[in-house]
């Protein structure tokens, strides 16, 4: 069934009933609630969505590509697809759960989306080729990747970029002293409780997610952009434990 922009989304409760323990999958159960899922479970998700547009209209040039790497249903192509004023550029949305694509190929057949410059891609993204971008968006993504690809990735990123492109960095992050970091899970969790998640929802889910999503320091990050040719980076946002930098080439 496609979904019209104005119908509510599909309520996440995926991990409302008991279940036994299995790693965090994006699956079709996940990319039917993920717009609910998503909103409710990142403080400042449509805050981060609106500003990914700001500034992709800020530094999209003439004849250049966007990448939306692990792009779920397109909610940051779509951001930065309605920002921008030319259509003088190719958006790539890059995913490689098919349950996600199939719905953002959907999603961008309806009216109000008709005709945006917006390509979408099933794929790794540590396979995708990266060239000649303006504008690279990892929107809750990178944290998915397993550590030990992370340097590979960013590194083929800052290659493929334009200089004076920039990047967008949004993730779930770890703090260096361990008394903040179990301060921000707990305010996190607090958050996702008033979110209307039930202590058991939050429970299985941080389980599930425990050995998928593998949170970074702040400074990790820094690091890692710095070596791999980033002129500068800093956080633009932060929420607790969620945290979005830019990191201009
Ligand atoms: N190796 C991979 N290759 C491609 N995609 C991947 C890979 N690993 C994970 N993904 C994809 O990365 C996305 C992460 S969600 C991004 C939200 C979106 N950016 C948004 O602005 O709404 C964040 C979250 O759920 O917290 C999922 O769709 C995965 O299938
Ligand atoms: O829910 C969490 O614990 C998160 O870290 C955010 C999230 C949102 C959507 C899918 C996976 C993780």
């Amino acid at each position: 069934m496609t979904r019209s922009p104005d119908t509510p989304p599909l309520k996440d409760n995926i991990f409302a009933d008991p279940q036994s323990r299995s790693d965090f999958v994006f699956d079709e159960k996940v990319a039917a609630v993920f717009t609910d899922m998503i909103n409710r479970s990142v403080p400042g998700y449509g805050t981060i969505l609106s500003m990914i547009g700001v500034l992709a209209a800020r530094y999209c040039t003439p004849g250049s590509h966007i990448y939306d790497l692990g792009c779920s249903l397109g909610g940051a192509s779509l951001a930065m697809a309605h920002q921008i004023e030319h259509s003088d550029y190719r958006l790539l949305a890059i995913d490689n759960s098919p349950a996600m694509t199939t719905r953002l190929q959907k999603r961008l057949q309806e009216p109000d989306s008709a005709g945006l410059p917006i390509e979408v891609v099933c794929q790794d993204i540590c396979e995708s080729q990266i060239s000649n971008a303006s504008v690279v968006v990892l929107n809750f993504t990178l944290q998915f990747i397993a550590p030990a690809k992370r340097q590979a990735l960013v590194q083929k990123i800052a290659d493929g970029m334009r200089p004076g492109g920039i990047l967008i960095l949004s993730e779930k992050i770890r703090f260096p002293a361990d008394d903040l970091n179990e301060l921000f899970i707990d305010l996190y969790h607090q958050f996702k409780r008033a979110q209307g998640y039930s202590e058991m929802e939050v429970a299985q889910k941080r389980t599930a997610l425990e050995n998928v999503l593998i949170p970074e320091t702040i400074e990790a990050h820094k690091n890692r952009l710095s070596q791999v040719g980033f002129r500068s980076c800093d956080v633009w946002f932060q929420c607790f434990n969620f945290t979005s930098m830019v990191a201009v080439r």
